[in-house]
């Protein structure tokens, strides 16, 4: 792919970690020579620079001691040719510089580019650009750096990102310790998985990205998802060809959880829904009288897409050994999480069915299950969640801001979509209505789940602003 594109949702992205990314950047370097690419980057970080800020004065270009201040300081030459004022605080040492940045020095001060130590009064419509570290940040800023990164984050003017923000890991979407939080991050080479998921979204704004004129041969180690195909339903259609869902779960305080998913399976397009309340009190009034509600003994398991867990309590832990024989197809989420992370037997059963199979932890869900903590959990989703499918043969869905999708064997895909409205309770339970739904109509579970996360996270982007987002309020906006 040539030149500079923003990430848009449109389409999918092939993700690089920072393995595979030096890699490639190896392999780059022998076919173009040195210093070339560094040359490309800096001319695209310029580029996008003035693009985004077209009447910025001053541009005050932070590098640091590696190769992303050897881009900052192309950039640096490029803007001061274009009649800028560019103005660089750099943290290198000129006797421990590696080559390219050794060189890319000596072209920015051969330009008459200005140095300095102070952070410049910025106005609005300038720009900073932080050049500080990339791929090898290797331990928390400290210092000047850390000064450095705080008087980045309190300036007045937009903040362009090289490559990633600084402090933010390439892999993981974590930052250990003081991070650049940018409005724009130019991506190089590569996509890195970091930037979409954990603080990755927080840190780098808008995403760009430029191949420095490269084609990735490498596999990618994830995907940045696409949209989902969109289905037109066939006329010689009837409610049977969408499939029945039935939602287990709702003990007593927590109906609401199973009406959410319900609705949710319902609005998304099931043809039948049918709600089994553990709670054995009378059916819960609903603006959904779609909803058919039926002890949990009645549900015919066996021809069912079952939704389980739904504000379930511990009583669905007696359901499970049932349910992970006879479902046809399943998706597991809160409560039935629970119930299994506390079971090794029924653990056994869930390795042992053969049918589509979805789980929907959280992160704290995930941590129960793979008995550890939500931080660690959060320290490296990508994995924890390719962990939790690989052990139980499923498709994952670890849920959070860059909800990652994993199944067995096959490379996770991030989701794009969704935001922070989003954190407010049941909307977990109308995801899992929305994955059932498509999982009744015919998706693989890995199909079901992509399509569940996308649309769910779709429908929270384009909430109108002044307008609540509740969970029934977001199941009955599925289309
Ligand atoms: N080579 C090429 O052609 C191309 C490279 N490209 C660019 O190079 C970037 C990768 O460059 P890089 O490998 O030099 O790593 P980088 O992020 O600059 O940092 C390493 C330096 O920082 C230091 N350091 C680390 N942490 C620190 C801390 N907390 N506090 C203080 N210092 C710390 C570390 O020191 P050390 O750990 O060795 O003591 C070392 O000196 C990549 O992201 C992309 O922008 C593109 O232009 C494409 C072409
Ligand atoms: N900050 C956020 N950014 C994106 N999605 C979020 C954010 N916070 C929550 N969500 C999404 O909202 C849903 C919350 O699910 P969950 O934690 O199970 O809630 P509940 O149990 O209340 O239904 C998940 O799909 C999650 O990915
Ligand atoms: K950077």
């Amino acid at each position: 792919m040539r030149g500079m594109h923003p990430i848009t949702l449109d389409r999918a992205w092939p993700l690089h970690g920072g393995a595979a990314t030096r890699r490639l950047e190896a392999q780059a370097i022998a076919a173009a020579g040195p210093h070339v690419l560094m040359r490309r980057a800096g001319l695209a970080a310029a580029r996008l620079a003035l693009a985004l800020a077209p009447h910025a004065r001053q541009v005050w270009i932070a590098c640091g001691p590696g190769n992303n201040g050897g881009d900052g300081l192309e950039a640096a030459m490029h803007l001061q040719h274009w009649g800028r004022q560019p103005c660089v605080r750099w943290f290198g040492d000129e006797h421990r510089l590696a080559p390219d940045a050794a060189a890319s020095l000596a072209r920015a001060r051969a330009a008459g580019v200005p140095f300095t130590d102070a952070m410049p009064e910025l106005q609005p419509q300038d720009l900073a650009i932080d050049a500080l570290l990339g791929l090898g940040s290797a331990r928390p800023a400290t210092g000047d750096l850390a000064a450095c990164i705080a008087a980045l984050n309190a300036s007045a003017a937009p903040v362009l990102a090289i490559d990633l923000p600084t402090g933010l890991a390439a892999d993981t979407g974590q930052a250990n310790g003081p991070a650049v939080q940018a409005q724009h991050t130019l991506s190089l080479l590569t996509l890195k998985p970091g930037l979409f998921t954990g603080v990755g979204r927080d840190l780098a704004g808008q995403v760009w990205f430029d191949a420095l004129q490269q084609c990735a041969t490498a596999q990618a180690d994830a995907t940045l998802a696409g949209p989902p195909p969109t289905r037109t339903r066939a006329h010689a259609s009837h409610k049977g060809s969408y499939g029945d869902v039935a939602v287990l779960g709702g003990a007593p305080g927590m109906r609401g959880a199973a009406v959410l998913a319900g609705s949710a399976a319902l609005h998304a397009g099931a043809g039948r829904v049918y709600v089994a309340a553990l709670d054995s009190g009378p059916d819960l009034t609903t603006d959904a009288p779609e909803l058919m509600w039926r002890a949990p003994a009645e549900l015919a398991l066996a021809r069912l897409t079952v939704a389980c867990g739904c504000g379930g309590g511990p009583q669905i832990a007696a359901w499970l050994p049932q349910v992970l024989a006879e479902a046809a197809q399943l998706v597991l989420d809160a409560d039935a999480l629970n119930a299994l992370a506390a079971d090794e037997g029924l653990q056994d059963r869930l390795r042992q069915r053969r049918q589509p199979t979805v789980l929907t932890p959280h992160p704290l869900e995930a941590a129960r299950l793979l008995g550890s903590s939500t931080a660690a959990v959060q320290a490296d989703r990508l994995a924890a969640a390719q962990t939790l499918a690989e052990r139980f043969g499923a498709v994952v869905v670890l849920k959070g801001s860059g909800t990652v999708v994993a199944a067995p064997g096959q490379a996770p895909a991030i989701n794009p979509t969704g935001n922070a409205r989003l954190a407010t309770a049941g909307t977990g339970d109308v995801l899992a209505g929305f994955v059932a739904s498509h999982l009744a109509a015919g998706s693989s579970a890995s199909e079901a789940a992509r399509h569940a996360v996308y649309q769910h996270g779709a429908l929270a982007d384009a909430w109108p602003a002044g307008q609540a987002l509740t969970a029934s309020a977001l199941a009955r906006a599925a289309n």
